[in-house]
């Protein structure tokens, strides 16, 4: 999947602006009184090559900061850019079908469906074409990088446990191809070899195919092997230095 290089009139020659914008981003759930405002005027970037996590306190908001860089939700106030186009102009399913891929903490899966059925109608959604080889090939090769055998991948997904379909959810989301990775928790469910796994497959999508990954997590040990490490607290989102 590719980003647009330009944003606006084609003559525009400025910088490139970042892959994902979030400027002045509210957010209020409705609820007695006025609501409950979860996140309060939130102005953050988030660029190609890097791998973000976001720490913060149980209700603290990450699911729904998430939320509304994964296009599930728009803000209640400001607004929140994919290559410098509002996501309410791009359309939320687009930008979720083309450009944006979250692993869910429920996973989310197809429960009619095999593993490998998951990650190959994922690949037909967001229009994927593997370099070589067929889709299925390339689903295989991915469930088989997060630790999915042959046999478990032609398994109904409700056949396994909470670990591999967490597995198959990651494997889903790097089929994808696409330019961001969202994920929510998505070492939770794991064994510390497979957590790692998976963190090594996050570095690898930053590093080494340029795209942006966002992990929340409660992990400190997943926060230290990522890029930059944010903490949203009290509805704001600070960056470690
Ligand atoms: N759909 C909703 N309607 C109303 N309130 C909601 C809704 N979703 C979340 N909330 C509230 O918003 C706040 C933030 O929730 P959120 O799930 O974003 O937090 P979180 O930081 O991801 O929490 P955790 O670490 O426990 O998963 C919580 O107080 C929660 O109760």
């Amino acid at each position: 999947m590719t980003t647009p290089k330009t944003t606006g009139s084609p003559a525009s020659t400025g910088p490139r602006p970042p892959l994902l914008r979030l400027d002045g981003v509210s957010h209020t759930y409705p609820g007695p009184r006025r609501g409950t405002t979860v996140l309060k005027d939130i102005d953050h970037s988030f660029e190609r090559g890097v791998f973000y996590s976001i720490l913060g306190p149980s209700g603290s908001g990450k699911t729904t900061l998430l939320s509304l860089a994964g296009g599930l939700d728009s803000p209640t106030r400001g607004t929140v850019r994919f290559a410098g186009r509002d996501l309410t102009e791009l359309g939320l399913g687009r930008y979720r079908n083309r450009h944006a891929a979250t692993i869910f903490q429920q996973h989310n899966l197809l429960t009619y469906m095999t593993a490998l059925q998951n990650v190959t109608a994922a690949m037909e959604i967001t229009r994927v074409r593997p370099a070589t080889g067929s889709r299925r090939a390339r689903a295989l090769e991915v469930l088989e990088q997060v630790g999915l055998d042959r046999e478990t991948a032609g398994r109904n997904v409700l056949r396994l446990s909470g670990g591999q379909q967490q597995r198959v959810a990651v494997a889903r989301a790097v089929a994808c191809e696409v330019d961001l990775l969202f994920a929510d928790e998505p070492t939770g469910n794991l064994d510390e070899d497979t957590a790692e796994g998976v963190i090594d497959i996050f570095r690898a999508l930053a590093h080494e195919q340029d795209r942006c990954v966002v992990v929340v997590t409660h992990s400190q040990r997943l926060a230290a092997r990522s890029d930059r490490v944010l903490t949203l607290r009290r509805g704001r989102l600070t960056e470690r230095s």
